[in-house]
């Protein structure tokens, strides 16, 4: 399996050029959000349409825990905003970081977040799979929603209650019925910008969708996530998940917009 990468000392966002040479590309994410973002008058409201989202299971990929969704039709999409197609809902993720530290991966005026959450979408008018549209620089659109520590979250439960199935790298469990409209902030105002997947393979195929607002989490459900680990049950070293997150990029001339 070679030198796989990851978020250590020796496979960490620093050597992932080494494997992936487009890490020092033009369009990489994440990136810093500066306190003055232009504002585009043209940009209209991003719509998540999850009425009929149907979540499939919850899985531990080494990297992250995500939760997967079933992908074959329309039910859950967004659309509008900076976006010229509707784009599916795949999965949404998390980075976080260690205990008391700040995990997310965008920043703010140079300040993180605990925790970042990522919903994942592709363009299914444009690419006939969710692998095609990764390669494609309007391929996907991913929204990031930021957390903070504060109060329980009473939606995030039924995510931490199912971690401790999913403990182990490659480990999976049934996960329906979930509907991610419950982890939305009360404003949807956003920044957006043209950039990349910031885990390898790092393509540069992600509209960016950020929303401005954070969720509120308590420290005890940002505890059960750090409860996962990056190695599988039959490793022996045990390496406890936390710090998933890559830093900043440069943002090499690129425009943020931000809507109203
Ligand atoms: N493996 C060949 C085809 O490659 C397809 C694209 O990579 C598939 C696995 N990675 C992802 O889907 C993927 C999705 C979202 C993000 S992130 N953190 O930018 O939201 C990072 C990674
Ligand atoms: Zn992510």
């Amino acid at each position: 399996k070679g030198n796989h990468w990851g978020y250590g000392q020796e496979n960490g966002p620093d050597v992932w050029h080494k494997n992936y040479p487009v890490a020092l590309g033009s369009r990489q994410s994440p990136i810093d959000i500066p306190r003055q973002v232009s504002h585009d008058p043209s940009l209209g409201p991003i719509v998540l349409d999850y009425d009929h989202c149907t979540s499939i299971n919850i899985s531990n990929n080494g990297h992250s825990v995500v939760v997967y969704f079933d992908d074959t039709d329309d039910r859950s999409v967004i659309h509008g905003g900076p976006l010229e197609n509707p784009y599916r809902l795949k999965q949404f993720h998390f980075h976080w970081g260690g205990k008391g530290c700040d995990g997310s991966e965008h920043t703010v005026a140079g300040n993180s977040y605990a925790s970042e959450l990522h919903l994942v979408h592709w363009n299914a008018v444009k690419y006939k799979s969710f692998d095609h549209a990764a390669a494609a620089p309007d391929g996907l659109a991913v929204v990031g929603i930021f957390l903070e520590t504060g109060d329980d979250h009473r939606w995030l439960h039924t995510i931490t209650d199912a971690m401790y199935m999913v403990k182990y790298k490659g480990s999976v469990t049934d996960f329906k019925g979930f509907n991610p409209k419950c982890l939305l902030p009360s404003s949807l105002h956003y920044w957006t910008y043209l950039g990349s997947l910031t885990t390898p393979p790092l393509h540069e195929s992600v509209t960016w969708i950020l929303l401005k607002d954070p969720i509120a989490v308590s420290e005890k459900q940002l505890g059960k996530f750090r409860l996962l680990q990056f190695t599988g049950e039959e490793e022996d070293q045990r390496s406890r998940m936390e710090n998933n997150f890559r830093p900043p990029q440069p943002l090499k001339g690129r425009r943020i917009r931000s809507s109203n």
